[in-house]
């Protein structure tokens, strides 16, 4: 089996490349980045040099590049990852996430059409489907109206409608995954998670959004990892599926955690502006990927613990993403 994995230097499509690499030695794994300020390499460093592992440095955008790429190799399989990936920046400069999110997503979809593909599973986010009240019960479910909020949570609903439209006119076999708040080793700085815990290790202050009570799912990125490993081999081709960690925590209970677990001071917190059109809360209903067999293992407070543990022992990890004064 040939797998292209598009975005495998980043968070999440780099564990994901760890864990194919570790569970499937017989696969030939095709890491391809464009190593943008988000990618990095170092994290990969142990399976570098293994035979059935290959790096592509390449934007999804470039189409010569990608078509000659798929002639070339001939995937079996293309999982895509590959994304501009963070809401503040979409509302600072939004054109670049139309660029790679939704025309990089239509060069891999025409690409993978052109060859034939077995499977083309689309990486996608609950921010998808717009946001909840606070103080409701509603989840949502794959059949929620498509409603985003942000430039970039609008390119990634559009990528959907684009990878929609090609199962429905070529019957190119896709899926989308709608994933929510992923936490774990290697996250960018610029994410609340890793960015609470590089100012409470430095004693800066941390910026909380609004009134801090925006409520986030997180689930653990190495559960995110075995649901999408699960919809690459048993998911019906056509479908949506939902994947959250069913673990709704509000902002400031992420940061009061995080602060007490590294026995920081809760005056370290700073209540500033808002983000514009800033999403009430997130919250899925994951059970028809549960119907296929996965469920998340981690519990929260123990993933988050080790998450912790792992950026206390990795603090080099930060150092080209924020600088002295804290900032990403
Ligand atoms: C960076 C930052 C964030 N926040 C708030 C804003 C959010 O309510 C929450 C999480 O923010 P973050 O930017 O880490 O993640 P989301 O905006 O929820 O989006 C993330 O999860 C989804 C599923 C994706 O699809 C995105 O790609 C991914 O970035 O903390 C703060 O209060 N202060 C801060 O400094």
């Amino acid at each position: 089996m040939k797998i292209l994995i598009t975005g495998g230097a980043g968070f999440i499509g780099g564990n994901f490349v760890s864990y194919m690499i570790d569970k499937y030695p017989t696969y030939e794994i095709y890491n391809l980045d464009a190593l943008t300020y988000a990618g990095d390499l170092a994290k990969h460093e142990a399976i570098r040099n293994y035979k059935n592992y290959h790096f592509i440095k390449e934007n999804i955008v470039n189409r010569a590049a990608i078509y000659s790429l798929f002639q070339q190799e001939r995937f079996d399989c293309v999982v895509h990852f590959a994304a501009e990936s963070h809401v503040d920046r979409s509302i600072e400069d939004p054109e670049v996430f139309t660029r790679t999110n939704v025309l990089g997503t239509q060069v891999l979809l025409d690409a993978a059409n052109d060859i034939g593909i077995k499977k083309f599973i689309h990486i996608s986010t609950d921010e998808v489907y717009g946001d909840l009240e606070l103080d409701s019960n509603t989840l949502f479910t794959e059949t929620t109206p498509i409603q985003p909020s942000s430039p970039y949570s609008a390119s990634k609903a559009s990528s959907d409608l684009l990878v929609h439209s090609y199962y429905r006119t070529y019957h190119l076999p896709v899926n989308i995954t709608r994933c929510s708040n992923n936490y774990g080793p290697y996250q960018h700085a610029e994410k609340l998670i890793p960015l609470t815990i590089s100012k409470v290790l430095n004693k800066q202050k941390i910026p909380v959004y609004g009134d801090g009570k925006n409520v986030r799912d997180w689930l653990h990125v190495y559960d995110h990892c075995a649901a999408v490993d699960l919809v690459l081999h048993e998911g019906v081709n056509g479908e949506v599926y939902n994947i959250g960690g069913n673990n709704e925590k509000s902002n400031i209970d992420i940061v009061s955690s995080i602060i007490e677990m590294l026995d920081g001071s809760l005056d370290l917190i700073e209540y500033v502006t808002d983000r514009l059109g800033h999403d009430r809360r997130y919250a899925i209903d994951s059970s028809k990927i549960s119907k296929l067999g996965w469920k998340p293992m981690y519990k929260f407070n123990t993933g988050l613990e080790k998450t912790i543990d792992w950026y206390v022992r990795n603090q080099n990890f930060f150092k080209e993403k924020v600088n002295e004064n804290g900032n990403v």
